[in-house]
């Protein structure tokens, strides 16, 4: 690259007032303490996970201890950055690292009685079995009496909102719920134009949060097998416990019995299409190391990439997914989507609240509408994008 080019800046947690400095000294504190009063840790975790929130607030990036499976691994993703303060490294390296050392804190991979029990079960849980989500699975009903493009669109825009998870398919079975001016960047229709192109192929979803995210994500996902536009689907979710809600194995079981188990008949329907699906191998569920990597999906591995190659379209969910498709960067806001996310190894569309300071793919008037309202509207969650890039 010539060197006069400039670069742009890769987001670090070491600015004061910035949302990446919050998410550190802010969200994490709390974080920890909620992990604490949610299990009846024993000393020993107890005094590792207030360690942690020590060292990665005010101390130095400390490597995993040898005995770590994973030890050799982190240690070359951290090169260079080991004895360095954590504001230093990477947001997205330095985030990652900390969920990666909370599992260690707590006893996740060690041989022992804390050995596999996920520090976030209790509020993925909680959240499954609350009250919302009964009312959620109610209102599935409603969608069997719309047309089918208005049935596919609230089910599609349910999965978006179902990121922000505090809306579900109550929004999109009404009128409408949400202001059109909080959706950014919608390329819904390109989406089901590249569906419909390409229909009968595979279509992956990347996951990201379990629960109230996770449900309208499956509802849509029985919605493109039922309806012929993917002959199969390929949920990809976390090897482990990450960013607390993130969804794994154990938490699409979950959600599959919540449905199967439903009061009403429509998400009780939904559920059964989908363990059959699961039987049948339409529907497959898989996972990587790399999804909990603290890299940009630029750099996965060969074998990963080829997975995806060949899908008709790749769908990520949520903020994390979005920043490691575009780059966790602080990009101009109008950077095209393409030149970011045109790297990935099928078309791709990112279904995302904004959560964090990266974006991409806006218009300018949208910026300047945005901008002048004076709301952090980058990362209070109120916003969101459907991004596509097609196929060429
Ligand atoms: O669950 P999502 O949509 O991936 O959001 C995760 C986001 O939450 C944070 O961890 C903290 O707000 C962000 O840094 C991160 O991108």
């Amino acid at each position: 690259m010539p060197t006069n080019v400039p670069t742009t800046p890769v987001i670090r947690s070491n600015v004061p007032g910035s949302f990446a400095w919050g998410v550190f000294h802010e969200r994490h504190p709390k974080l920890i303490q909620q992990v604490l009063d949610a299990l009846p840790y024993g000393p020993a975790e107890r005094a590792a996970v207030e360690r942690l929130l020590t060292e990665s607030t005010t101390g130095v990036l400390e490597p995993l201890g040898a005995e770590a499976l994973d030890a050799a691994q982190w240690l070359e993703w951290g090169e260079g950055l080991w004895g360095k303060p954590w504001g230093e490294a990477p947001f997205l390296w330095a985030e990652s690292y900390f969920y990666r050392r909370l599992l260690d804190a707590i006893g996740y991979f060690r041989s022992g009685a804390w050995q596999g029990v996920d520090p976030f079960a209790p509020f993925k849980s909680a959240e499954l079995a609350g009250a919302a989500v009964d009312d959620e699975l109610a209102a599935l009903s409603k969608l069997d009496g719309l047309p089918e493009t208005r049935r596919a669109e609230a089910l599609l825009s349910s999965a978006l909102w179902g990121n922000r998870a505090d809306l579900g398919f109550q929004i999109t079975a009404e009128t409408g719920g949400t202001d059109a001016s909080d959706l950014v960047t919608d390329d819904s229709e390109l989406l089901w134009a590249e569906l419909v192109r390409a229909e009968g192929g595979r279509v992956c979803i990347v996951a990201d949060n379990a629960g109230r995210e996770l449900l309208p994500d499956l509802v849509l996902i029985d919605h493109l097998l039922a309806s012929g536009l993917a002959a199969q689907v390929v949920l990809y979710v976390k090897p482990q416990p990450y960013y607390v809600s993130d969804a794994t194995m154990a938490d699409v079981l979950a959600a599959v019995e919540r449905l199967r188990t439903a009061p009403t008949e429509a998400a009780k329907a939904v559920g059964e299409r989908l363990w059959h699906a699961l039987n049948i191998g339409v529907l497959v569920v898989r996972t990587h190391p790399f999804f909990c990597a603290p890299l940009p999906f630029h750099d996965m591995p060969t074998d990963l990439r080829a997975e995806f190659t060949g899908a008709a379209m790749t769908i990520l969910k949520g903020d994390l997914n979005y920043r490691r498709l575009v780059g966790d960067q602080l990009w101009a806001p109008t950077t095209s989507f393409t030149e970011t996310a045109g790297h990935f190894p099928s078309p791709v569309a990112a279904l995302r609240t904004l959560k964090s300071d990266v974006i991409v793919g806006v218009d300018a008037a949208t910026v300047a509408r945005l901008d002048s309202t004076g709301t952090p509207w980058r990362t209070d969650g109120r916003h969101a994008v459907i991004q596509v890039h097609p196929r060429a």
